[in-house]
């Protein structure tokens, strides 16, 4: 059968044998993101005609403002992953604390801890600009049979058994790796099906855009304001080209296509930057090495960072190989 006409069930279970752990888990878990994909998507694409554009009215633990469709989409994925009986532990961007999950039987059976940022790029959910879901996965390290812990949600990147992001854009995608390179599946939105559309996706090893929001230019750290003059720099392939949409999904979708680094440096606003290590950059760190491009701090891979609480932070550097490689050099000059 032509892979290209592959449905994301059929892949998931024709590819069960490459993941680690017995293989029907995997799928259930999946299966679960697939269909609250679908239930976000069809509320992000009627935003503009029912009421839930604008502000909820209430923060999250980050102080952001939480949008309506940031709320929607939480609740969303929290029920569809909660009824799933496989799924021990969730933790979310819209969440303070972690919500444990028993299972079925109350005996602390199920194995799999999911992090998630139910709406990525949440400011551009008012002006139609694309956004996405990203979801981390991890098997827990405490005892079945016992609550889920923080402990649980606290590991490397290393650990993560899957990873990937819905973007909800011209066309909605689910882009997911599991550990054996990256696939990316288009939604059908008159069939509701997903359809294999992008197999092993690659990050090209060097690209001519730069994402970063120069808005904070004057904050950045000397090295990083270094690469960016790199960048603008008349010299052999450069000028680079200066694409930023402010939503992580898409830029960094973009950039695995056409070849780019996306940045989110620390400044002095913001000590260790914007984005949240557990389930923005783990996941999309993930599939960045999984595509054969890189992703760190500026120092070290983020996947090597021992998380030390469920919201940190930390400076973002991702994209294809040897552009983050050039940046990571002005890092440390
Ligand atoms: O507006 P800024 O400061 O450039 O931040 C934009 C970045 O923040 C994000 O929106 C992450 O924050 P949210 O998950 O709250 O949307 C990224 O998607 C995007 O790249």
């Amino acid at each position: 059968m032509d892979k290209k006409n592959l449905t994301l069930g059929e892949f998931i279970i024709e590819n069960q044998d490459s993941f680690q752990y017995t293989s029907g888990e995997l799928s259930r878990l999946l299966n679960g993101l697939r269909l609250a994909a679908k239930v976000v998507n069809h509320e992000v694409n009627k935003a503009g005609l029912v009421d839930i554009i604008g502000a909820a009215g209430d923060t999250n633990i980050q102080g952001e403002n939480q949008q309506k469709l940031d709320v929607l989409a939480n609740e969303k994925f929290i029920q569809t992953l909660s009824k799933r009986e496989i799924v021990c532990g969730i933790a979310s961007e819209e969440e303070d604390d972690f919500i444990s999950i028993n299972s079925f039987d109350k005996q602390h059976q199920n194995k799999y801890i999911v992090l998630i940022d139910p709406l990525d790029g949440s400011s551009n959910i008012d002006v139609n600009v694309s956004v996405g879901t990203i979801f981390s996965i991890y098997r827990r390290i405490t005892p079945v049979g016992t609550p889920v812990a923080i402990e649980d949600f606290l590991q490397p990147g290393r650990n993560q058994v899957a990873a990937g992001y819905i973007i909800y854009g011209t066309s909605t995608m689910l882009v997911y790796t599991t550990g054996d390179g990256v696939n990316g599946f288009t939604l059908n939105p008159a069939l509701g099906t997903f359809y294999l559309s992008h197999p092993n996706m690659e990050f090209p090893e060097t690209g001519k855009i730069y994402s970063v929001n120069e808005g904070n230019y004057v904050h950045f750290p000397q090295g990083v304001k270094d690469y960016i003059k790199y960048c603008q720099e008349e010299e052999g392939d450069r000028p680079y080209t200066s694409r930023y949409i402010g939503s992580l999904v898409s830029d960094f979708h973009r950039n695995m296509i056409k070849g780019g680094i996306y940045m989110y440096p620390k400044s002095s606003k913001a000590s260790n930057g914007k984005l949240r290590l557990l389930y923005e950059c783990n996941p999309m760190a993930f599939l960045a090495e999984q595509a054969k491009g890189k992703a760190s701090n500026g120092h070290q891979p983020i996947m090597e960072i021992e998380p030390t609480e469920l919201h940190e932070r930390v400076p973002f550097f991702c994209g294809s190989k040897k552009m983050v490689e050039k940046a990571e050099e002005f890092m440390n000059a």
